[in-house]
């Protein structure tokens, strides 16, 4: 018999053949601590959690017995995903389910924010018969900036149009044929932030999406526009946008998630007459509710009998052998997809891997799903992982393509990859595993190179002229970053070369920027491979 432990409250109904089930106890225990959860976890096979109950790390720890955690959710971030998948817990979601739900919120946030209805609304019941103060605008005709066109923003693009607003989209994976498909105007994040009326964000939080909206942000806005945020706390920088609304850049803001949630009693979005929040609703409904119960119930169930399941947002199963032979080389596949993508600038079309030498007689396909976590991870952050990182190419129009070679090229195994992306742009990273030396990357763009892909790097491109490294070395000293391994790279001299260099920390992004303008270099960009 099969234990299973609700710590958070989920649709009864949604949950229905979990507790039908003939070969499964459910336990409904709500509001626990993380002390009473560790007291009792030890009995469950199966923990199911909504957004209240955070599983840390020593919970999963005390989970002894446990082969799942299923979130009635999209947002496995109260979820310590590492450590489920170093025990061998799955860890599933449910993607689907709240996407419509959570776009009518941000839409319903958006109409209330036009039109002031909130604060409309507390005035009138407070014996006020106010007309004068909240004079609203209209969505027809006006423009919508959504950044992030997944399943949530791309419902919201819907809707708009039918609103008659135009819409302008940013997504690092929306290609101009996506697009066209969509009916929105693909734009650069600051065309959005310039143009828009009012913006609204439905991506996930990630260092890169981490105050995407800030004070630089803000400053170059049209004044009086409205900006959302149903997606997660943090997206928006929250005293930046206190601090627009203040100076009469920003007209208002509606917030469904916070930085820290709750926020505290003094936050300023709380007392703010131009804010209107809500309590992190943009999931519930009851549709929505049961719709992410349902799935989530199912998948769970089809785990612990070991039958497949989909969703899972942790471990792959792996064949022994093939792990055996794969396993040194995850790590490395996933910095060259890493590497890669950071070299990219346009929205990635399609991900080439090929195998050469050692690799090209076994079934890679684990070691691929690592390589493309990789090229994803950069705008996905903890969102995609080994078991859903295909899935999300796919539904992104990221064409993966596989090659193999026998031939050895040189070394005795060889790992290309080459990501397309819009508009003719191409990049290509080759790394291998040299017997006593590790990890090396050995080929960037058209150069051969040799470097260990750690740490932080700075890709030079420049012409192969005598004393452009002294004057690399020389601006990097001046600017206290220290150069711990250099590697040039070049097809003939005096052409067109490159410079890979391993750095000892973080480099200001002015000092990109001075690299950049030194004489003969043509660009300076840096690659963090943690
Ligand atoms: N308020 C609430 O109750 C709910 C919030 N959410 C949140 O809404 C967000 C969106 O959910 P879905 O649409 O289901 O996810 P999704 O994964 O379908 O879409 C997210 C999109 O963000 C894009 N993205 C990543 N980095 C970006 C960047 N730097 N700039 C622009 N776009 C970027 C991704 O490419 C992806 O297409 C998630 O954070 C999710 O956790 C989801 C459901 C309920
Ligand atoms: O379950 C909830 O209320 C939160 C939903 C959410 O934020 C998500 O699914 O990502």
């Amino acid at each position: 018999m099969f234990k299973v432990l609700v710590s958070d409250p989920i649709s009864d109904l949604g949950i229905q053949q979990l507790m039908d089930a003939n070969d499964v106890v459910v336990d409904k225990k709500t509001g626990l601590s993380e002390d009473e959860l560790i007291a009792i976890i030890g009995e469950y096979d199966g923990l199911l959690v909504r957004s209240q109950t955070t599983v840390t790390e020593k919970i999963i720890a005390a989970g002894t017995n446990l082969k799942v955690i299923g979130r009635a959710g999209v947002g496995v971030d109260n979820i310590k995903l590492e450590a489920a998948t170093q025990r061998g817990v799955v860890v599933i979601n449910a993607p689907d389910g709240n996407t419509i739900t959570t776009c009518e919120h941000a839409f319903a946030m958006m109409m209330a924010l036009a039109r002031h209805i909130p604060q409309a609304y507390a005035k009138t019941i407070s014996g006020v018969w106010d007309k004068k103060t909240f004079l609203g605008v209209e969505l027809r005709g006006k423009t919508l900036g959504v950044l992030g066109m997944g399943r949530i923003g791309s419902e919201v693009a819907k809707r708009a149009k039918a609103f008659g607003m135009n819409i302008l989209a940013y997504d690092p994976f929306l290609t101009p044929d996506r697009a066209e498909k969509l009916e929105v105007k693909l734009a650069s994040v600051d065309d959005i932030v310039r143009g828009a009326d009012f913006i609204t964000v439905h991506t996930p939080l990630t260092a890169e999406t981490r105050h995407m909206i800030s004070r630089p942000q803000f400053e170059v806005m049209k004044k009086g526009m409205r900006i959302i945020n149903c997606a997660r706390g943090g997206v928006i920088d929250e005293m930046a946008l206190v601090e627009a609304i203040d100076s009469g850049i920003v007209a208002g803001a509606a917030f469904d998630v916070f930085e820290k949630e709750p926020p505290q009693a003094d936050h300023p979005f709380l007392s703010h007459p131009k804010i209107i929040v809500t309590p992190h609703l943009g999931a519930s409904t009851v549709e929505a509710q049961e719709n992410v119960a349902i799935d989530v119930s199912e998948q769970v169930l089809h785990i612990l009998r070991n039958e497949p399941f989909i969703n899972a947002v942790n471990i792959p199963p792996v064949a022994p052998s093939v792990m055996n032979k794969l396993q040194p080389y995850f790590t490395l596949g996933e910095k060259l997809g890493s590497f890669a993508t950071q070299l990219t600038h346009g929205a990635i079309s399609e991900i080439t891997v090929e195998y050469a030498g050692d690799l090209s007689d076994v079934d890679t396909q684990p070691l691929t799903r690592y390589i493309v976590k990789g090229v994803l991870s950069r705008h996905f952050g903890g969102d995609v992982n080994i078991v859903n990182s295909m899935h999300l190419a796919k539904t992104r129009d990221v064409n993966v393509v596989v090659t193999k070679s026998p031939k050895t090229k040189g070394f005795t195994n060889l790992i290309t990859v080459t990501l397309k992306a819009d508009p003719d742009e191409e990049r290509l990273v080759a790394g291998t595993l040299l017997q006593g030396y590790g990890e090396r990357i050995v080929q960037v763009n058209k150069f051969p190179v040799d470097i260990a892909p750690e740490g932080h790097q700075i890709l030079i491109s420049h012409n192969d002229k005598p004393g452009i490294i002294g004057l690399v070395g020389t601006l990097l000293g001046e600017n206290d970053v220290n150069i711990a391994s250099m590697q040039v790279g070049r097809k003939i001299v005096g052409g067109a070369a490159i410079m890979l260099l391993t750095v000892d920390k973080a480099v200001p992004q002015q000092v990109l920027v001075k690299l950049a303008g030194l004489q003969e270099i043509n660009t300076a960009e840096e690659v963090i491979l943690l």
